[in-house]
């Protein structure tokens, strides 16, 4: 395990394919979801890594690919939405609305709760509910029915209901093997974020987790001000031949 900006920032002089996650990784941790704006810093360095041309780049992200735009600008940034289940261009599964709405009927009610449809996936957050609740809260959440064919997912102070098979490991070899001449690099914070880090350890690939707690990723960074200062980095560094750009 490597820690810091420096030790990463020779990567680039390969052409990459990075690909972000968004809560916690481009924009620190925040009380509500709208209240999540990126990091400072953190817009300008994906449009300079887009402009460049030489680096590819993308987000996956379990939030809906509008909001994520919403934040970050760059209408030429493709954004994979709700942990693999939204691609640009392809239409969303429609199928899963009633599983959503029968979830959302049998979430109990609780201090702080904040119930997120997403239309194919429900996200319940506690992150509102008093901290002496909040573990009581969790566990009552894991013990929730998960329909068949569902999987229910842990990350910071939320419970997601979604539909299995699609998730961060599948969607980041979809996106690497569209990209085969680059070497893919994630970047995350969360428990989603290890599923990806699990296949692209497998594939050669470059994990870097955010923040502290276990991972199986194989290099750190402290924050989100880290994670630009890499991104700027990297859209700043000469390539193998020692041309810029
Ligand atoms: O995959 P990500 O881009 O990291 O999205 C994961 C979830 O992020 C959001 O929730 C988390 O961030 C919020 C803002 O900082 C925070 O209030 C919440 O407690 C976190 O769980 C988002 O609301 C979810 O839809 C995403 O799945």
């Amino acid at each position: 395990m490597t820690s810091g900006v420096e030790a990463l920032a020779a990567l680039a002089r390969r052409p990459l394919l990075i690909v972000l996650d968004y809560d916690g990784t481009l924009a620190p941790i925040a009380p509500t979801p709208e209240e999540a704006v990126p990091e400072a810093g953190a817009r300008e360095a994906v449009a300079a890594l887009l402009a460049g041309g030489r680096h590819l780049l993308r987000v996956l992200s379990g939030r809906p690919s509008a909001q994520v735009r919403a934040f970050l600008g760059s209408p030429d940034l493709p954004i994979v939405g709700l942990h693999g289940l939204e691609w640009p261009g392809e239409a969303l599964p429609r199928e899963h609305t009633r599983t959503v709405a029968k979830l959302a009927a049998a979430v109990p009610d609780f201090p702080g709760r904040r119930l997120e449809d997403k239309g194919v996936t429900l996200a319940v957050h506690y992150r509102a509910t008093p901290d002496d609740l909040a573990g009581d809260v969790q566990a009552r959440l894991e013990r929730l029915p998960v329909p068949e064919g569902w999987t229910l997912l842990r990350g910071k102070r939320v419970v997601e209901f979604r539909p299995s098979g699609a998730n961060k490991g599948t969607a980041v070899m979809r996106l690497a093997r569209d990209a085969p001449d680059h070497l893919p690099v994630y970047v995350g914070d969360d428990v989603t974020d290890e599923e990806a880090f699990e296949v692209l350890a497998d594939v050669g690939g470059v994990t870097i987790k955010v923040g502290e707690g276990e991972t199986r990723a194989r290099h750190r960074v402290a924050s989100p001000s880290d994670v630009v200062t890499l991104l700027r980095t990297w859209a700043n560094a000469p390539s193998e031949e020692g041309e810029h750009g």
